[in-house]
């Protein structure tokens, strides 16, 4: 744009192209400001409101543009007086504030939805991070305390994973990971609360799930992890802990341990099948 205006300003004045120059190459940039808008996610008041005076100065800009090719004597330099002139200056004015204004909105709207999705959601698998988990899991005892309903909670540890970190390197257990998570979730309802408790040991809240219905979805769970090679991908087993109670007041961390302690069971019982903290199961 300034090599555009160095011949209407410096070889041949001419204040009514210096207008029109500016005002195009403006009004396009606020369009397309306002076109990038459109295409960002998760868009809310701030965004529309900041898309809105990218498009209501770029028709400023455009009537401005307008107003000088159509009616030239309207405009003066130094001297101008016209009403399009005032129009422009109060809204390249307003707009310049309200622009700063939604830019610096918007960015802290995305660092929030980031900050929260990190904060919720396991950057690798998806589901639910430890913290998050046991908040929902606190919220999910305390709601069928209430209800007088039976809770079910499994910790579920693929066996040998060193073995296959060494075996595929870091970025297959990785794979695998992502593996046992899409194909625990097919076993899960939508209402489950499934989170990662740490490296690869995930945890599953079953809200109004007796220990009956419990050992039918671990049972699930290690079947479907054991079918994980049949179609050429990288085979993996899972171990799963059971525990079930009727939530009397206590937080999460009571029934974990008992979870735990299944856990622990079935690894020693030889791997590959779900332990329960009262009833030991069969194998998977
Ligand atoms: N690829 C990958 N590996 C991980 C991740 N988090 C933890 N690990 C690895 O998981 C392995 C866990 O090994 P161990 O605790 O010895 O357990 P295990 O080999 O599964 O043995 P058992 O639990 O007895 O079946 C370690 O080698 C960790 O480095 C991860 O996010 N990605």
């Amino acid at each position: 744009m300034a090599a555009l205006l160095v011949w209407p300003t410096f070889v041949h004045d001419d204040y009514r192209f210096r207008i029109v120059i500016v005002s195009v190459v403006n009004a396009c940039f606020f369009l397309a400001s306002a076109f990038a808008i459109t295409r960002m996610s998760a868009k809310g008041f701030v965004e529309y409101f900041t898309q809105f005076i990218f498009v209501a100065t770029a028709l400023v800009l455009a009537v401005r543009c307008g107003v000088t090719l159509l009616a030239p004597n309207t405009l003066q330099p130094l001297t101008n007086t016209s009403f399009i002139h005032y129009v422009y200056l109060a809204t390249t004015s307003f707009s310049i504030l309200a622009l700063s204004l939604g830019f610096i909105m918007m960015i802290n709207r995305r660092l929030q939805q980031r900050l929260e999705a990190a904060a919720f959601h396991d950057g690798l698998t998806g589901v639910f991070t430890r913290t998050a988990f046991f908040d929902s899991a606190n919220m999910e005892l305390a709601r069928c305390h209430r209800s007088g309903d039976k809770v079910s909670l499994l910790i579920i540890d693929l066996d040998d994973f060193k073995s296959i970190n060494d075996r595929f390197g870091h970025l297959g257990g990785d794979g695998v990971l992502i593996d046992f998570v899409n194909r625990t979730r097919q076993v899960l309802r939508s209402h489950d609360l499934f989170g990662r408790y740490g490296g690869e040991e995930f945890v599953a809240l079953l809200p109004v799930t007796d220990q009956k219905q419990a050992h039918e979805v671990a049972g699930r769970i290690c079947a479907i992890c054991q079918r994980s090679g049949e179609a050429g991908a990288t085979a993996f087993t899972v171990s799963i802990g059971v525990a079930t109670v009727q939530p009397g007041g206590e937080d999460i961390g009571a029934i974990l341990a008992q979870a735990d302690a299944a856990l622990y069971r079935a690894k020693r019982n030889g791997k590959n099948r779900y332990e329960s903290h009262v009833v030991i199961s069969t194998a998977a």
